[in-house]
């Protein structure tokens, strides 16, 4: 099985937490990608959907999935969205595709969080992959300062602006031993819009997709 087979085979698994006539939230990514796309059948049990990303409203609309905006949904009953990684507790590193905000925002406005992903997302500790930090313009330089002093080696993301209209940070070097600490640390810099460590929210279901099929972890908390 690929990694691609993986990561389709835990987003047909997330199909039954759908809640038919129920609003949903979509996240972004190759994986989330796949969840749209099984949707197709099932569309006329979404009145609408809630989406982080320019990318995932395309998909959705070409789908005939109506998207709306957060407010006016209200709060939504189910988020499924992928991860770059994930520790057992299901506190998450997101943002590799640069949707972090909106997919902060709308984890954070939903009553669970289902996480679809291929199991080689699942690690041991957070921080392999490279933290993506959104920034404000002016303050670049001066997170990437701030950063540096953590232990952190921060790197702007090339040639690349997030939907809402900021560069994006990608730290390496972290081992990330205590994430709710570090989320609160990193958010607490000036001109840090978001950081994609999931911590203090995470998700609340994990399905990892992989050779063996698909399993379902629940937060060990
Ligand atoms: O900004 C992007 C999101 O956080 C994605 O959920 C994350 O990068 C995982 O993406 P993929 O499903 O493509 O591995």
């Amino acid at each position: 099985m690929t990694q691609d087979e993986g990561k389709r085979e835990a987003a047909r698994a997330a199909l039954k937490y759908l809640r038919p006539g129920e609003p949903i939230g979509i996240g972004t990514g190759s994986t989330v990608n796949h969840f749209i796309d099984l949707l197709a059948p099932h569309k006329s049990d979404i009145p609408a959907a809630v989406s982080s990303s320019e990318a995932s409203t395309a998909r959705l609309k070409a789908l005939g999935i109506p998207v709306v905006d957060l407010n006016e949904a209200g709060s939504l009953s189910l988020y499924v969205d992928g991860a770059d990684e994930t520790n057992r507790h299901l506190q998450l590193i997101k943002g590799g595709g640069g949707a972090l905000t909106r997919e902060k925002i709308i984890a954070a406005a939903s009553r669970m969080f289902v996480c679809i992903a291929d199991e080689s997302k699942l690690v041991p500790a957070l921080g392999k992959f490279p933290l993506p930090v959104e920034v404000l313009p002016m303050a670049r330089s001066y997170v990437a300062r701030e950063i540096v002093k953590l232990g952190g080696q921060p790197e702007l993301r090339a040639g690349f602006t997030t939907d809402n209209g900021n560069p994006i940070l990608d730290i390496h070097g972290l081992r990330i031993e205590k994430p709710l600490e570090l989320e609160q640390q990193i958010s607490m810099i000036a001109g840090v819009v978001t950081v994609g460590l999931f911590a203090h929210r995470p998700a609340d279901l994990l399905i990892l997709g992989g050779p063996k099929g698909v399993q379902e972890l629940k937060a060990a908390r």
